[in-house]
């Protein structure tokens, strides 16, 4: 398989770009590459934007990753901080919401973006027939390679990114195909998740009835693409990763049925109601692989910690929240009500479309900040290595999905608030 570019983040010859062997590679500890091994960006505020916080020094030494023997390998690309000026007009096509706390990502690795690009089509058209050919362009346009190297800078080699790649494309083909506008719908949703969650936590049952379930697993796009992107992350993946992954892929689908159950009958729930959904129908699956795709591990027990775990939620929390507003319009112009963050706040509140939407982003913004302070916090707490490139790694994958959110112009467009 030829490897894109001189990039050295770019695969190293035993890179596997077939298809799994069965053999089963585990993470080893050792560090991944810097996109450029340096320092973070420059700092860049335009001027007239709200002063930000100063990061304390444990936040900074996330932000530039750990120092000592056998560390360099751990530093990551951030910049340390930027807002949009919110006085500047409306923002431009793919210009950042205006005042949206958010911290601008180096530009992904264009040969990496390809090579991840080429490798995830052929995966989706070839070994699980994820989506019909009408619906290519809409897989084009949601650029998932972009948005997989931009949150993973640290995987060492392009095969690292695909685990995330194919999960990302699996999560949407259920997303999409059960719950939205692909064919989805709140009714029956309970037993089509648990069939499919199925595919990523194996049925243990009798010789009789394994066999109808193993055929369950090949029977719809969204059950191909869980079980085979499970196989290739159980393969990069140490066991304790893996179940991690399980259960945040639960959380995930008991998100799904709350916002069911609430379209079902039309309810709207009261504004804290809705973010506890959303905390549960949530990116965090995502950003908690990045060990995995980084080739290391956060122990187990470290990653229990309930102050890992808050800073989990809050990461995932903001991720997901930077979804509602960016995906506002498009879910405005979607058939029926799509509940996000601002059109609860304005149903709840009383409050006008634009007050709802700008109240959104204040709550984005508190909990970005609030993750910042408890990572930075945690980090000064319990600096271990891993600890420490984990909570860089969240961070990156963080500053990734904004980035991807705000360039990606073919799905979303932002209101005109301004
Ligand atoms: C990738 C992943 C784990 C997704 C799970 C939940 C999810 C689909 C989102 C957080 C995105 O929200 P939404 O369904 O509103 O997506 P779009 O706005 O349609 O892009
Ligand atoms: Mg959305």
């Amino acid at each position: 398989m030829p490897d894109a570019g001189p990039s050295p983040l770019q695969s190293r010859p035993h890179d596997a770009a077939a298809a799994p062997t069965g053999a089963h590679h585990r993470v080893t500890g050792t560090p991944g590459h810097s996109p450029d091994g340096g320092d973070p960006l420059p700092r860049s505020v335009p001027e007239g934007a709200a002063v930000p916080r100063q990061p304390n020094q444990a936040l900074e030494r996330i932000l530039r990753g750990p120092s000592g023997l056998g560390t360099t390998g751990l530093h990551l690309c951030r910049t340390e901080e930027a807002l949009s000026p919110p006085e500047a007009g409306a923002p431009a096509e793919g210009e950042p919401i205006p005042g949206l706390y958010h911290h601008p990502v180096p530009q992904p690795d264009p040969a990496r973006v390809e090579e991840v690009g080429r490798r995830i089509k052929a995966w989706a058209v070839d070994e699980v027939q994820a989506f019909p050919p009408e619906w290519e362009d809409q897989f084009d346009g949601f650029s998932v390679g972009r948005y997989m190297v931009a949150c993973h800078p640290d995987a060492p080699t392009v095969e690292h990114v695909m685990v995330a790649t194919r999960l990302m494309v699996a999560e949407n083909a259920v997303d999409d195909c059960y719950c939205e506008d692909h064919g989805g719908s709140p009714i029956g949703l309970g037993s089509r998740l648990l069939l499919a969650h199925t595919a990523l936590d194996p049925l243990h049952t009798t010789k009789a009835y394994e066999p109808e379930w193993l055929d369950s697993l090949g029977s719809d796009a969204p059950r191909r693409a869980y079980r085979s992107a499970m196989e290739y992350f159980d393969r990069q993946a140490t066991s304790s990763q893996t179940d991690r992954y399980r259960h945040d892929m639960a959380r995930l689908h008991l998100g799904y049925l709350a916002e069911a159950a609430w379209a079902e009958t039309d309810h709207v729930p009261e504004v804290w109601e809705y973010l506890a959904m959303r905390q549960f129908n949530n990116f965090r699956p995502c950003p908690t692989i990045t060990d995995t795709v980084g080739g290391y591990e956060l122990p187990a027990d470290l990653h229990a910690r309930p102050a890992m775990q808050r800073v989990i939620a809050l990461a995932g929390n903001a991720t997901t929240i930077v979804n509602d507003l960016y995906s506002y319009t498009k879910e405005l112009n979607s058939p029926g009500r799509h509940l996000n963050l601002p059109v609860v706040i304005a149903d709840l509140e009383g409050v006008s479309d634009r007050d709802a939407y700008l109240k959104a982003i204040e709550v984005h913004n508190d909990l970005m900040h609030d993750f910042e302070t408890e990572a930075a916090a945690l980090a000064a707490a319990c600096p271990v290595p891993s600890v420490l490139r984990f909570l860089k790694g969240v961070a990156v994958w963080v500053d990734g999905n904004h980035y991807w959110h705000q360039t990606n112009t073919y799905r979303y467009s932002l209101p005109d608030f301004w």
